[in-house]
């Protein structure tokens, strides 16, 4: 028994002396060795470290056309594949400079990624390749990012979390803007601005404005809207925040909506108008302008179902301003005139976008999306009942739309050859009924004034 303590004594220290050698050594490797190691732990202090999931997606998308192993998926069903490095070790150069970079698991899952560098480029690594490959990682997410559709719940249904606020379907829309008709230099205009708007991050920090536009969409039914809303969401791969009014109680609920949107969205307000009902109130009390609900239902004095303009306005310049970047905002309504000044002033909605009736030169670019077309005989007939008749895109459209899957060309332009003209002769009668209209109210005052005079 005493040979046997002893033996283990013996064993043990010898063990502690090896680990102390270990360490020693190791040590004194690191204090001689040339390289410096960084590591990215998926958790730190059980709290998600936010660098990792962009460096992941950067080194992911690293190098995929000479990297042996691959992996495939889509996450989108429009969008094509997407590939990434499926192996554990990357290098990677940056200005000149050589890092590699390893990926570790631990016996519970958790991934740590190492980043190993030469000392002399520590100072360029710590200040200026970390940040770019997080920045990049980002924008690599946000290319390949699943578009979503969010409706608000009913306040009713909310919950403590922030995620109970929203519910979501993905967004799959085919509109774009090479298939949206309108006049072409409108078109561009937009274009352009979507464009100064999504690469304007410096550009918005310099002048020390919040990084947001907000767009108004007028003009008849059918003409775009939300066509164009859905385009705009496609070509910067945002996602739409779509928000019913009427299902929010008052000010401070729709704080709370518009807070938790995310960053590289659209948040929309659709047909403003319905929603918006200030003439009536407003007499009431002038000093909180009331969007009304919907229903008409303004709700008694106590339960006040409604939300206010100013408050409307207050996110607008103010709440919006603090909480996140990368908005668009949009307005949609059917009836400029119908909405406040206060919410339509320039500063406030950056563009005012006329969506109108559909022009011969729209009317072109839906046949030629539609039916392959570029030319016809009878689009001579279709341009000049276009001059003098108003039909919206929709209503094109529909005429246009294949018939069971065929492309009958004289069938679909005849079929909207007769609906212009059945829209021309019914805009010519009530042309004739309002001429004869005011000429029976003429007659009827100069009768009353007959009458004043003899009386
Ligand atoms: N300018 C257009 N170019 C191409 N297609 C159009 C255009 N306008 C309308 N359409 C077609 O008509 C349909 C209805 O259009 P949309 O819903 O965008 O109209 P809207 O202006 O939003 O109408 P509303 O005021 O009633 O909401 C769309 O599905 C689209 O296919
Ligand atoms: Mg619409």
């Amino acid at each position: 028994n005493h040979l046997k303590i002893a033996i283990k004594e013996i064993l043990l220290s010898t063990i502690q002396q090896l680990s102390f050698f270990q360490r020693f050594s190791d040590r004194f490797i690191n204090f001689f060795s040339p390289y410096v190691e960084i590591n990215f732990s998926e958790y730190e202090d059980y709290r998600i470290n936010h660098a990792f999931d962009p460096i992941e997606t950067y080194l992911g998308a690293k190098a995929t056309d000479k990297a042996k192993h691959l992996r495939a998926s889509q996450v989108r069903e429009s969008k094509g594949l997407v590939l990434k490095r499926d192996e554990t070790k990357v290098r990677d150069e940056y200005e000149g400079i050589r890092v590699w970079w390893e990926t570790e698991t631990d016996s519970i899952g958790f991934k740590t990624l190492k980043l190993t560098l030469h000392r002399r480029s520590r100072d360029i690594v710590t200040e200026s390749y970390i940040k770019y490959v997080i920045e990049e990682g980002k924008s690599i997410e946000a290319k390949n990012k699943k578009m979503k559709l969010f409706t608000n719940n009913p306040s009713s249904h909310w919950g403590s979390s922030k995620t109970s606020l929203w519910r979501y379907i993905d967004f799959e829309h085919p509109a774009n803007f090479e298939t949206l008709a309108m006049d072409p230099k409108k078109k561009e205009q937009i274009l352009n601005d979507l464009a100064a708007f999504s690469n304007g991050k410096d550009y918005y920090k310099k002048i020390g404005k919040a990084w947001k536009r907000g767009y108004l969409l007028y003009g008849p039914p059918g003409t775009g809207k939300s066509t164009m809303i859905a385009a705009m969401a496609n070509l910067l791969n945002y996602s739409i925040y779509d928000i019913e009014l009427t299902a929010i109680q008052n000010n401070s609920e729709l704080k709370k909506l518009l807070t938790a949107t995310s960053n590289k969205s659209i948040i929309v307000f659709e047909d403003i108008d319905c929603s918006l009902d200030l003439t009536g109130k407003r007499k009431k009390k002038e000093s909180n302008l009331m969007i009304w609900r919907n229903d008409g239902e303004q709700g008694d004095e106590e339960n006040k179902s409604s939300v206010t303009l100013s408050g409307l306005l207050n996110f607008i310049d103010g709440i919006w301003s603090a909480c996140g970047q990368e908005r668009i905002i949009v307005f949609t309504t059917n009836h400029l005139a119908k909405l406040d000044p206060a919410l339509i002033r320039r500063g406030r909605m950056d563009m005012h976008i006329e969506l109108s009736y559909c022009t011969f030169e729209a009317f072109k670019s839906l046949a030629k999306n539609y039916l392959d077309l570029d030319s016809h005989p009878l689009f001579k007939t279709i341009e000049s009942l276009m001059k003098d008749t108003k039909i919206a895109p929709a209503d094109v459209a529909e005429n246009l739309m294949k018939k069971n899957r065929e492309i009958d060309v004289d069938g679909s332009l005849n079929d909207l050859i007769q609906s212009l003209e059945r829209r021309k002769s019914l805009e010519r009668r009530k042309k004739v009924q309002r001429a004869q209209l005011d000429e029976h109210n003429k007659d009827s005052y100069k009768i009353v004034k007959a009458f004043r005079m003899l009386f």
